[in-house]
């Protein structure tokens, strides 16, 4: 039993799971929100609808946006109009974009953090692919396997048809990868194109209007194993927890529905003030082991999800506006990219530690939270903690 035990031993990581690159991607066709619903009531043959027209642009203003990355064009949308009807169906339509295009984007954003991580890419052990944009066997994780040339001994999960909270969800499960087998190096990536869900507008829809006013395109990877090299690997922050909590009678608040039609979205007008009522428990749970209870002392790396839900948190959790700060910029430059996001705000801190001169990644904090939600109502929470810079 004694070897049987030091066995095991020597097949697990000694220290925490720690991230050591962020890349992140778009697609090349940039909308201004300002022009947007100009955009979109010509592309969609809705020019009829001046008054749906005129609500889309003040809801499109609500949203606080300024641009989003689309892979839609008007070139693509022509070649396949049923995307531009409110209800037809189109399923083969989209399928036929995002089988392709999913892993080609995902791929760029996985081989800038390759390159930032710095060693090769045959020494990627694990992959974890999360999204919500189309369903195909062998997946999204197979073809951005190929397309990377990682080695056939990589071990892949690809998580499909999820939502916002997956970019948190995917480093709770690095996490245990991670820090369950010796060595390992996952690969863990995201890639949202909101293909599925595109369509016209109809005036009885307010929450299909809502989302084509708010979310946005994009891809995001990172690298995360447990003790790094010193000399050739760079942590950037440690992860230290990561919990998922499913509110109670919430699976309403937030979600979707996969139909012959694309990709349907629904949402509660409650759900900023649902999260709101329901982050500090997972914030006190999370922190109890440290002995922190103000939220003001750690940072913040968020899923913004949209405007109202930043407000809501901010407000309930007394937070300084600064806290909340990196979030919503990511949201007013690339819309709400469901599960990518989270990483583009992480990437955001960072970076902004560095040009502010802060003493640690983690805007010269120690202890930091990434925030994530999503369908369920899932809310993750994932402690983070910083590397000196
Ligand atoms: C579109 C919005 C910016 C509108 O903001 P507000 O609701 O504060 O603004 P507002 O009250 O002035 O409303 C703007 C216009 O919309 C109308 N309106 C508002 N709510 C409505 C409803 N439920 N049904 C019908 N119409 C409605 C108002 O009457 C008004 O029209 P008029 O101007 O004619 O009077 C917001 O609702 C929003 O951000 N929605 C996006 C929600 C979303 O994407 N959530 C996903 C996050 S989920 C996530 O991130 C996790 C995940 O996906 O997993």
């Amino acid at each position: 039993m004694a070897s049987l035990h030091a066995l095991r031993k020597t097949q697990r990581a000694q220290g925490p799971a720690t991230i050591m690159a962020i890349g992140t991607a778009n697609p090349p066709n940039l909308y201004e929100q300002s022009t947007y619903p100009d955009y979109y009531f010509r592309v969609t043959n809705s020019e009829h609808k001046p008054d749906l027209k005129h609500k889309f642009r003040r809801m499109c203003e609500k949203t606080m946006v300024k641009r989003r990355y689309l892979h839609l064009t008007e070139e693509i949308l022509k070649e396949r109009p049923k995307l531009c009807s409110y209800m037809e169906p189109s399923f083969d339509d989209r399928q036929d974009i995002v089988v392709e295009e999913v892993p080609k984007l995902a791929k760029e954003a996985a081989t800038k953090a390759i390159k930032e991580w710095g060693r090769s890419k045959s020494d990627i052990t694990h992959l974890v692919f999360c999204s919500i944009s189309g369903i195909d066997m062998p997946g999204a994780d197979y073809r951005l396997a190929k397309l990377l040339g990682l080695p056939l001994s990589v071990n892949r999960i690809m998580l499909y048809s999820q939502a916002c909270h997956m970019g948190a969800a995917m480093l709770r499960i690095a996490k245990d990868l991670a820090e369950n087998n010796k060595g390992a190096r996952v690969l863990v990536v995201s890639c949202e194109i909101t293909v599925l869900s595109f369509r016209g507008p109809d005036e009885h829809d307010f929450e299909a209007l809502a989302g084509q006013a708010g979310f946005g395109d994009g891809a995001a990877a990172v690298i995360v194993g447990a003790d790094p090299i010193q000399g050739l690997e760079k942590p950037i922050y440690e992860i230290m927890s990561a919990t998922q909590v499913t509110v109670p009678e919430s699976e309403k608040a937030v979600g979707g529905h996969l139909r012959e039609v694309g990709l349907t979205f629904h949402f509660f007008n409650q759900l900023p003030l649902i999260i709101a009522d329901n982050i500090g428990n997972s914030l006190a749970d999370a922190f109890k082991p440290l002995g922190i209870t103000d939220w003001n002392e750690v940072f913040w790396v968020a899923h913004p999800g949209n405007w109202a839900i930043m407000d809501a948190i901010e407000s309930k959790l007394g937070l300084l506006p600064e806290k909340l700060s990196t979030a919503r910029h990511v949201f007013t430059e690339y819309g709400n990219m469901q599960s990518a996001t989270v990483y583009f705000v992480m990437d955001e801190v960072r970076k902004r530690s560095v040009v502010e001169g802060r003493a640690t990644t983690g805007d010269g904090l120690q202890w930091g939270v990434l925030f994530g939600f999503g369908p369920g109502l899932s809310i993750e929470t994932v402690v983070l903690r910083s590397v000196p810079l």
